[in-house]
């Protein structure tokens, strides 16, 4: 039996960084999938060792069975209904078994989330041989959360084969997972992410598990109803980034500036509120679209302002802050920053120069800018499951 599961990208409209330090953040889901399938073999195969196959990076890994549960074993005790954290002793016996896979330098990176695959995996399925199989359609490490992706459908295929999760029926081929369930996943998710970011804020994977739309603080997520539609160009500069790094180089300016950098998250916290507001305001009320849409616009400028306060711009990101308000469009980071994706609004008036900012952002940054719409059937995104056989 192969079961397969798929979760969304995200992108960070607003409160990246300062998330982790408790302002609120607004986040949406994007329709680009990471997928994960996952085959346990039969007793004719013949098989005792878990394989890993990385398809968007080519790489293929596998452990004889007995080598994980040497490393692992009485050191924490898997049960899939209670998600634990990794410990230090724990994280450091994978890490000699990740070590010892000889990852090229130039894709180290990838070890923090083989790390997170193993103790997921082990935490989750126990000691059984499987061969799991990762695709993704989001560019890695570049600010569209393909980590969380990757921890919530490695989860949701994990979770599947568990005792601790009933799924709902299915929806076009596709199952989803109740609302309790889809707590549990989203717990096992933070651990993986807690591997991959060193200390994530939980956005990413709280909106890779319930899609659609949140507002997100300390750890707990609203709901976000939008009542307008936001166009957005997203611009991959192809500069790539470490999370992690970037997370921690914004808390050790925060040990350095306490007083000035709560100041920074304090207007973060009230620009994401402020752009809450206007994203569910009703309809028709006292604020014209072009009125919401300036507004947005003004607080994603602010936004951008206070990342670079943060330390997280970078020039390949001031390019294209630059070639965008040459078409008076303005934009942001998005994610952890450093290089990765930029945000840029497309408000509804000048729809007739995209095809213009579009050829010029894809020559400078190699065909690599996409459009996100916000509309119902684009963002619908929870993570879904698919059993093949
Ligand atoms: N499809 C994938 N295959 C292998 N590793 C992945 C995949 N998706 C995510 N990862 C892991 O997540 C890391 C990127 O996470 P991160 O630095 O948080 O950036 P982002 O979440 O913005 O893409 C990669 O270096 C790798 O360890
Ligand atoms: C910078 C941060 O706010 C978002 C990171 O997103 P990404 O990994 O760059 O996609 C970190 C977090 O909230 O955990
Ligand atoms: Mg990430």
């Amino acid at each position: 039996m192969e079961v397969k599961a798929r979760a969304p990208g995200k992108i960070i409209l607003s409160g990246e960084h300062a998330v982790v330090h408790g302002s609120t953040a607004v986040a949406s889901s994007i329709d680009l999938y990471t997928y994960v399938s996952l085959r346990f073999p039969t007793p004719s195969d013949n098989d005792d060792a878990l394989r890993l196959q990385l398809k968007d990076v080519g790489l293929e890994f596998s452990w004889p069975i007995g080598r994980i549960k040497e490393a692992l074993s009485e050191k924490d005790i898997p049960n899939s209904s209670v998600p634990t954290s990794c410990s230090i002793e724990s994280l450091r016996s994978l890490a000699a078994l990740v070590d010892e896979l000889k990852i090229p330098e130039a894709k180290i990176g990838l070890g923090a989330g083989v790390l997170a695959f193993l103790w997921l995996y082990s935490s989750i399925q126990g000691y059984k041989p499987a061969t799991v199989v990762i695709t993704s359609e989001l560019p890695l490490g570049s600010g569209l959360g393909s980590s969380a992706a990757l921890c919530v459908a490695l989860s949701a295929a994990l979770l599947s084969f568990s005792d601790s999760v009933n799924l709902d029926l299915s929806h076009q081929g596709w199952l989803t997972f109740g609302e309790s369930e889809l707590e549990l996943l989203n717990k096992w998710a933070f651990e993986g992410e807690k591997i991959i970011h060193g200390k994530p804020s939980g956005i990413d994977n709280t909106v890779a598990t319930y899609g659609n739309m949140i507002k997100f603080k300390s750890g707990s997520l609203t709901r976000i109803k939008t009542n307008m539609t936001l166009k957005m160009l997203i611009t991959n500069t192809k500069v790539g980034r470490n999370t992690k790094a970037l997370v921690a180089g914004v808390s050790e300016r925060t040990l350095r500036h306490p007083e000035a950098m709560a100041s920074v998250f304090s207007a973060v916290d009230s620009i994401s509120t402020e752009l809450a507001t206007i994203i569910q305001s009703p309809a028709p009320d006292d604020l014209s679209l072009t009125e919401k849409e300036s507004k947005i616009e003004e607080l994603m400028e602010m936004n951008q302002g206070l990342l670079q306060c943060m330390g997280v711009s970078h020039a390949s990101i001031e390019t294209v802050l630059r070639t965008t308000l040459k078409y008076k469009l303005a934009s942001k980071l998005t994610g952890a920053g450093g290089g990765g994706c930029v945000l840029t609004l497309l408000p509804t008036c000048i729809l007739f120069v995209i095809p213009f900012i579009f050829s010029f952002l894809s020559l400078q940054f190699m065909m690599n800018a996409l459009i996100w719409f916000n509309e119902f059937e684009f963002f619908k995104t929870l993570p879904k499951l698919n059993y093949l056989a």
